[in-house]
């Protein structure tokens, strides 16, 4: 069976390769590299490009008409970025993707898995998020992921498709086979800020200490990608029977277990050994309380539940950045 990675190249898409190759699933990876990189191709057939390139796209289904389902992680997602060039995301992220969905119904390929993200979701009062609560995304690059949710809801009509939506929470980790991991060399995320105050010994920067959470600090569903990776495999082997001709979809991929900022602190001593010091600030900008996910329709559309926890997510990204030299050269 073969599948199309769009975004294959990047942190998830890479990882959704490679647990497809683990499955016995060959992985056709279309990326332009804007921020996908060349190393976390080796040993994967891929095509360099747009994904609204239609010449790009008939040859790849000229080359591959066999390909079964197509898995699009194409996207820039970086919120902040997303808020000062609104129509540089609305492009990359909309418009693309509307371009990529008519080449794929033009080319037969009628399965799409989309990378939709938590940040559809509006705050609601509850931190529990489940699929029945309405799409309230708070900044453009959520906006673009909600659009693009409605986008192939009429597409599946229109066109017979079946689209399923797979809302993934906050990936932490890597491939525990340290194939791929997070290619951004200081990435941002709360984690990333963790490990890079540990190494320079300086303290966290808490942004929000009056949140309405058990401790005050933003919670928030810290997921394993290799997690979310195996929940596109069983995804993809169940397609027809989870999201059969004319249907879309969405399921949450979520830990299912909340997570605060000072939890995260003392989980990442717990597996490492240091004991980060914390400074609290004001809350960010635009910064939200936060939530967790139910992902029992995952579990009752695709068997999947996650399997790793909390520490093995901080554990890998740690065994990562030791091994990343090695897979990318820097
Ligand atoms: N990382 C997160 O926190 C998170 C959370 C929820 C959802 N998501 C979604 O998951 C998907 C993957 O995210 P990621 O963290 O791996 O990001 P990433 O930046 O590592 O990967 C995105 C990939 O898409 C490629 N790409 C972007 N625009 C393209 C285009 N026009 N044509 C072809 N390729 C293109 C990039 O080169 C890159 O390889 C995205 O759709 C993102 O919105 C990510
Ligand atoms: O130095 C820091 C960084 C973060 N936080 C807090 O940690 C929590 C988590 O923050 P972060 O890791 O940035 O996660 P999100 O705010 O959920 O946003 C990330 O996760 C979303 C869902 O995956 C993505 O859509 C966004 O692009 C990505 O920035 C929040 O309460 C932050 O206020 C701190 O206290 N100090």
């Amino acid at each position: 069976m073969k599948v199309l990675i769009v975004g294959g190249a990047g942190y998830i898409g890479s990882s959704i390769a490679s647990a497809c190759l683990d499955d016995g699933i060959t992985p056709i990876v279309l990326d332009n590299l804007s921020t996908g990189v060349e190393a976390f191709l080796t040993g994967r057939e891929a095509y360099i490009g747009d994904m609204a390139d239609q010449v790009l796209l008939d040859k790849v289904f000229h080359d591959h008409p066999d390909i079964a389902v197509t898995i699009h992680c194409g996207a820039l997602i970086v919120v902040p970025d997303s808020v000062r060039e609104p129509l540089r995301y609305y492009r990359e992220n909309v418009a693309k993707s509307v371009e990529l969905v008519d080449g794929l119904v033009r080319n037969g390929c009628r399965r799409i898995i989309f990378s939709s993200t938590a940040a559809v979701y509006g705050q609601t009062d509850s931190l529990v998020v489940d699929e029945s609560l309405p799409a309230a995304p708070s900044s453009p690059y959520g906006r673009t992921k909600a659009m693009l949710e409605d986008i192939l809801r009429d597409s599946a009509e229109a066109f017979g498709l079946g689209a399923l939506a797979l809302r993934y929470f906050n990936p932490i980790g890597a491939d525990p086979r340290l194939r791929t991991g997070l290619q951004t060399r200081r990435p941002t995320h709360l984690l990333g800020r963790l490990i890079e105050a540990a190494e320079t010994g300086t303290p966290l920067t808490v942004t929000g200490v009056d949140w309405p959470t058990r401790d005050g600090t933003g919670i928030r569903d810290y997921v394993h990608v290799w997690d979310l990776a195996r929940a596109h495999v069983a995804a993809v082997r169940g397609f027809d029977a989870v999201c059969p001709p004319g249907s879309f979809v969405a399921a949450n991929l979520g830990s299912g277990a909340g997570c605060t900022v000072l939890e995260m602190v003392e989980a990442f001593a717990e597996v490492s050994g240091v004991r980060v010091p914390v400074e609290p600030a004001a809350r960010r900008k635009g910064d939200v309380p936060g939530g967790y996910a139910r992902w029992d329709r995952a579990h009752a559309l695709f068997g999947w539940r996650p399997t790793l926890t909390l520490q093995d997510g901080i554990r890998d990204a740690l065994r990562w950045i030791e091994a990343r030299p090695s897979v990318l050269g820097d």
